[in-house]
């Protein structure tokens, strides 16, 4: 297992100096203190767009109230509570490894002929750029075989701008300006020559200032290392940092893993990789800890004692159209179980980390994922989607596909039951489940709680404890909401229960625009924030639960189950929950 260097592990507080001369308003449940403040070189380079500030903006103090700091000069000033109960500003030190304001970032997108290019990763960019969270030395290199002009690249990337773009004002403006900082190189993955001419090209942007470069790998996997090796020979960074974002697949079992890892290593350190899984960018998986370490009322049930299961849900109303050829080869464990589902199940069981330190929070998820059982044969069921005519509309069948062989045994559904062998979950299931082409497009997380005991209201409710049981639920999309089912009454003279819903429901709260999961990756890739990035030894602990169970299904060529496109997916999937005492919650009448 991969351990990080300690010294690579930073301190985000930096003690207050002694000689602070300003001062701030805190204000805290207990009223208002007032602080003093760092002087100015102390303060962070930029707090405009980045959350890195916001999320230091809004702490626990020791004595569990929450403060924020307004300064009235700089309007928002991050700051810490150390273990001593001191308020520690952020300073400089903690930027050091984002951008000053003379520095230039170089963003390569590897692959900008793509399909992921196209439909996230310029659009998030210009995003990003709209926001004015991107520095102001930027420049964005398409680079790909396909002969292309910067004209034609600014063509092709204006058009999958304009969908994201219609609400914002002064869009034709902006991404006229986006469009002039994006450049296209055309070039072989594996010829360093034509790495050191992308190289050329980027140091003439730069201008000489420090340069810092960013790679995006958005390219199939066999060819990850040709692109690593020649961009790290040939167009990393000489005064500035390197750092690659390497899309998944990473590898499709534990062997083949290590190797892609080992082989990153040869020409990057660990710090310098940036595995995206953009689930932990969505604006839900990254209010899981929110909602966890800061409010009083969900940590304390936060285990075996009230939770009774835990339901990890991912649906998506259309198949494999397009991407058959890829999804053939990894199929549905490998494609969102072994990544998104699981990394949010990490997210969602593990420990208080010592800080919000992407370190702190990784070793935690690595804790959590090495206490979990490997799967086995029988804790699974798999499912594959066949035509289906409906409203006198015929839906293909997976094997239709004509990328994807007719006897293809691969799984485009499967359910999961898995279980954390420590003391916070002992014999709490946690149920798994995703598929494609079923019924509705949706990802959420299900807590379903244990039953009142000795419920006074039993009676009333009838034998079905089921369905008196409170359950929360995390809808990370579409339409991003956070409800809690309670047991209330009927109002009137009678006695009689209702089961209604405390509801946070985004659109309705807020009025801001949900970012991409892109845009967030993206910014924290450019600024250093490894929080939401997957560590090597994170890897290796989420292929070692799954490897064994996709061993057997290949070598057994375990039949799936045929389900009708559109459907609900198997009934295996009911059986399944049901030897744990569970019903899927997204079936359920009150959903
Ligand atoms: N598309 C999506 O929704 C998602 C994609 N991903 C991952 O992101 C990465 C990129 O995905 P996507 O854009 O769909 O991939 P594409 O298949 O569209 O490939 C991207 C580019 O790579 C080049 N390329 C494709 N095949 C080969 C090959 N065999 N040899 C050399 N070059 C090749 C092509 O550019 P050219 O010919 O111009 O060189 C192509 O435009 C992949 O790793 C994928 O698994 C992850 C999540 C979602
Ligand atoms: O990584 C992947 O994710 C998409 C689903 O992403 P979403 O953000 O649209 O929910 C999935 O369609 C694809 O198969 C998978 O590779």
């Amino acid at each position: 297992m991969e351990t990080i260097p300690s010294s690579r592990i930073r301190s985000h507080a930096t003690a207050l100096p002694s000689h602070s001369t300003q001062s701030s308003s805190v204000h805290g449940r207990n009223g208002t203190a007032t602080l003093p403040l760092a002087p100015k070189k102390f303060l962070p380079a930029k707090a405009s767009c980045r959350r890195k500030s916001s999320i230091n903006a809004l702490v626990g103090l020791q004595d569990g109230a929450v403060a924020a700091a307004v300064n009235p000069v700089e309007k928002e000033v991050p700051f810490k509570t150390l273990k001593d109960g001191l308020l520690a500003f952020t300073s400089l030190e903690e930027n050091k490894d984002t951008n000053g304001d003379g520095d230039s970032v170089s963003i390569t997108v590897v692959g900008a002929s793509g399909d992921l290019a196209k439909k996230k990763i310029f659009p998030a960019l210009f995003a990003l750029f709209y926001e004015g969270c991107l520095p102001q030395h930027f420049t964005i290199y398409g680079y790909a075989r396909s002969k292309m002009t910067d004209v034609e690249l600014r063509n092709m990337v204006s058009k999958t701008l304009t969908c994201r773009i219609d609400k914002r004002e002064n869009c034709a403006e902006k991404m006229d300006q986006f469009l002039k900082r994006c450049f296209y190189h055309s070039g072989q993955y594996d010829s360093p020559e034509n790495f050191v001419e992308l190289d050329k090209k980027l140091k003439q942007h730069e201008g000489g200032r420090v340069s810092n470069r960013l790679f995006y790998l958005s390219i199939p996997p066999n060819i990850f290392i040709d692109a690593v090796r020649c961009a790290s020979s040939s167009a990393s960074s000489g005064n500035g940092w390197t750092r690659v974002i390497v899309e998944k697949p990473f590898g499709r079992d534990s062997e083949s893993s290590a190797a892609l890892t080992k082989s990153l290593k040869q020409y990057l350190d660990e710090d310098q990789i940036f595995r995206i899984d953009h689930y932990l960018g969505k604006e839900l998986v990254e209010n899981l800890s929110v909602l966890r370490f800061s409010n009083l009322i969900f940590e304390p049930l936060w285990s075996r004692q009230y939770i009774r299961n835990v339901q990890l849900i991912f649906s998506e109303d259309f198949g494999t159209e397009g991407r058959g050829g890829y999804f053939d080869n990894y199929g549905i464990i490998r494609d969102i179980m072994q990544n998104h589902l699981l990394q949010i199940l990490a997210l969602f069981a593990m420990e208080t980390p010592v800080s919000l330190d992407a370190e702190d929070i990784r070793n935690e998820k690595v804790k959590v994922l090495r206490s979990m059982r490997p799967l086995t044969l029988d804790d699974v069921v798999i499912g594959q989607y066949k035509s289906h005519t409906k409203g006198g509309i015929t839906y293909p069948a997976y094997t239709d596909d004509k990328t994807v062989p007719k006897d293809s045994l691969t799984p485009t559904f499967a359910a999961a039951a898995l279980f954390i062998d420590n003391a916070r979950w002992d014999g709490v299931p946690f149920l798994m489940k995703a598929g494609k082409a079923l019924h509705n497009k949706r990802a959420e997380i299900r807590v379903q709680f244990r039953h009142v005991p000795g419920n006074l209201y039993n009676r009333i409710i009838g034998t079905d404890l089921d369905l008196a049981t409170n359950e929360l639920v995390i809808r990370v999309q579409p339409d991003e909401a956070i409800y809690l089912k309670i047991n209330n009454k009927v109002p009137g003279l009678g006695m009689r229960l209702d089961r209604s819903n405390l509801n946070l429901h985004y659109a309705a709260r807020y009025s801001k625009e949900i970012p991409d999961a892109y845009e967030r990756l993206l910014l924290d890739a450019i600024e250093g924030e490894r929080r939401l990035f997957i560590r090597s030894d994170e890897l290796e602990a989420a292929w070692a639960l799954f490897t064994p169970l996709l061993k057997e299904l290949e070598e057994k060529k375990t039949i799936p189950e045929y389900y009708p496109y559109g459907s609900r997916g198997p009934v295996g999937a009911h059986y399944l929950a049901a030897r744990y005492n569970v019903r899927w919650g997204d079936l359920t009448v009150d959903q």
